[in-house]
């Protein structure tokens, strides 16, 4: 095949709402066309993180070459490029959507379309893809694939004739759907002729090669040697080797227009690449940069202090290395009187949270004290200026603040028609405002609602799983910033304010939080030598309190007779759990305190 003759490559994404499938699908695409043979097949090998692995959840996108036989008899390059399900990340879809010509996009049989098939279909059709509808999981008896393909249509305006019904699991179908792909999805376009233009999907750091890119060639081809230049960034590199993963990386002499690869940077500095970024000709650059998509914007703050202080310079340096293939990673010093230094880091949502403590946590060896979570606050201060603030501690004086405006999301949540009551509850317990109801057919209801972020990043999906029975979906975005009476509550532990301990909460919710937060740090904090008051306030007035009752046993009064094995384990107990305690003056806290309000029902 000629590298200038793009006609039998098909750039595309799978895109589902989460647990559909997607991951499945793409292991038997592997294994289907050989790029894997069975036996070497991991399950889920996308999934390359550890993290992803066992939570079974897709974070990071990657791009997989696999040739396919096709029925024509022709072979066809196809680049399938993964993408995440979950609400935290849509950012990282349209990044992969801008790379592709297609989307298969996935819908479990047994589900139906989901409130993330909704988003994630508008984001294909907004990017002008040719999209595939594949109904997932034929094999369960409870899957109704016409059902669905009628809600493909009716639903979300794709015509459903062409959808392909399949399983993951048996890989019934799964043939079908790569003809599919070769028949509904255009070739790329592009001229091989035009100085170098290519996307920067991705990136990662290499110990030994620096900062390998994956790309997405729009015109012109790379070779070894090519000199590049960043056209945002200005960076300039000799290319080290280029290639494609399948999904062992495999070096190649070229990579050329339309096809999707990596090329070795060799840069030593993982700042120095920027997904989004356009890679061009040092000497011939192309005309303009290709339009940078929508920049992510972190939608939830948390403090992260290392345990040990000594730690601080490798959390940064951590940091860093994590915000080479993942830039909507952000942070700030931060120094609190209780935990010392660490920083403020903003995340795309909570799971992204998770995520990243548990890499640094994992991949850094670091032991980490998260803060509760806090969102962007805009506070007008008297003085007519106007601050942002994301952290409890950097809220002013009340008296120097004329109001405070908070972040407000448009969420959408479908569910089954028995349960828009729950929903709507649940939403009115979050301050939610229902907006709209959109009976979308027999089986679901589209509920809109206006609902501020600080009060979805605490349990609202949780509750929403469990009070619908898991049928509800999630989809939420960005709206506009609203006024809100918000105060600062903050707890005391023994007298003394603990600053990793304050919260910025609305005024007619501050005294059932204080009350439920003071009885669940009661839970939470272990008896110490002495009685330790728990309380709760706003400025000098308390609003709740509770104490924890002085120890009066030692660790090993409890065990009988000599029993010398017994006695080692309860002491090793013991100092596994010192491990995690913070000692904040006197008190020794351990760390699921600072997100005990992640757990208080008000
Ligand atoms: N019975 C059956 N189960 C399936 C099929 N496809 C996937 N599953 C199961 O459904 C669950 C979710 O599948 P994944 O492939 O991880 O879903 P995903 O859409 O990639 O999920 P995220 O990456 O987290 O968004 C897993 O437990 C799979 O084993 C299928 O065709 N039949």
């Amino acid at each position: 095949m000629n590298t200038f003759d793009t006609s039998h490559i098909r750039n595309f994404s799978i895109v589902a709402h989460i647990d559909h499938g997607k991951s499945t699908i793409s292991d038997r695409i592997l294994e289907l066309t050989r790029t894997v043979e069975e036996r070497d097949m991991e399950s889920q090998l996308l999934d390359t993180m550890d993290i992803e692995r066992e939570r079974g959840i897709t974070i990071k996108s990657n791009a997989v070459r696999v040739m396919y036989d096709a029925d024509d008899g022709e072979t066809y390059q196809f680049n399938l490029i993964d993408t995440p399900g979950h609400v935290d990340f849509t950012y990282e879809v349209s990044r992969s959507l801008a790379a592709c010509e297609g989307a298969v996009l996935v819908v479990d049989a047994t589900q139906g379309v989901e409130a993330q098939t909704v988003s994630n279909a508008s984001l294909a059709m907004n990017a002008d893809l040719d999209i595939v509808p594949a109904i997932n999981k034929i094999d369960l008896p409870s899957a109704h694939p016409e059902e669905v393909k009628v809600e493909i249509e009716d639903e979300l305006a794709i015509p459903a004739d062409d959808a392909v019904c399949v399983s993951g699991k048996t890989g019934e179908g799964i043939h079908d759907l790569l003809e599919a792909i070769v028949f509904l999805v255009s070739p790329p376009k592009g001229d091989a002729n035009k100085p170098l233009k290519a996307l920067i999907l991705d990136s990662y750091f290499d110990e030994y090669r620096g900062v390998v890119a994956t790309v997405r060639i729009f015109d012109g081809q790379v070779k070894k040697g090519d000199h590049l230049r960043m056209m945002q960034g200005g960076e300039e590199f000799l290319v080290d080797g280029v290639g494609v993963r399948r999904p062992a990386e495999f070096a190649l002499d070229t990579l050329g227009v339309g096809e999707v690869g990596f090329v070795v940077t060799g840069l030593k500095d993982p700042e120095a690449v920027h997904v989004g970024d356009t890679l061009t000709l040092a000497g011939n650059p192309c005309d303009a940069p290709l339009e940078g998509y929508r920049e992510a914007k972190p939608m939830v703050y948390t403090g992260l202090f290392p345990i040990d202080n000594k730690d601080y310079e490798n959390l940064r340096d951590a940091l860093e290395k994590l915000h080479v293939n993942d830039p909507s990673l952000v942070w700030e010093p931060e120094t609190s009187a209780a935990l010392g230094f660490g920083f403020r880091v903003g995340f795309l949502g909570l799971l992204h949270m998770e995520v990243i403590k548990e890499r640094l946590e994992r991949e850094f060896d670091l032991a980490l004290i998260a803060t509760s979570p806090s969102v962007d606050y805009h506070v007008y201060k008297t003085d007519g200026e106007m601050i942002e603030v994301r952290s409890p501690q950097d809220l002013p004086d009340v008296t120097r603040i004329d109001h405070i405006e908070e972040p407000y999301l448009k969420a959408k949540i479908i569910t089954p028609p028995e349960y828009t009551g729950a929903v709507m509850q649940l939403a009115i317990e979050h301050r939610g405002i229902t907006t709209d109801m959109i009976h979308l057919s027999q089986k679901s209801v589209e509920m809109h609602f206006d609902i501020p972020l600080a009060e979805l990043i605490l349990d609202f999906f949780d509750q929403l799983k469990s009070r619908t029975k898991g049928y509800a979906s999630l989809d939420y975005e960005f709206s506009d910033y609203r006024m809100s009476e918000l105060v600062k509550l903050d707890i005391l532990l023994s007298g003394d304010e603990v600053d990793a301990l304050s919260f910025i909460v609305h005024k007619d919710k501050a005294y059932g939080l204080a009350r439920g937060l003071c009885d669940k740090l009661k839970e939470i904090i272990p008896r110490q030598l002495f009685e330790v008051p728990i309380q709760g306030a706003i400025g000098n007035k308390i609003i709740a309190r509770s104490t924890v009752k002085a120890r009066r046993k030692d660790v090993l009064a409890k065990c009988y007779g000599g029993d010398i094995s017994r006695k080692r384990k309860l002491l090793e107990k013991q100092k596994e759990g010192k491990k995690r305690m913070k000692a904040i003056g006197s008190v020794e806290v351990p760390q699921e305190a600072f997100l005990a309000i992640l757990k208080v029902e008000d």
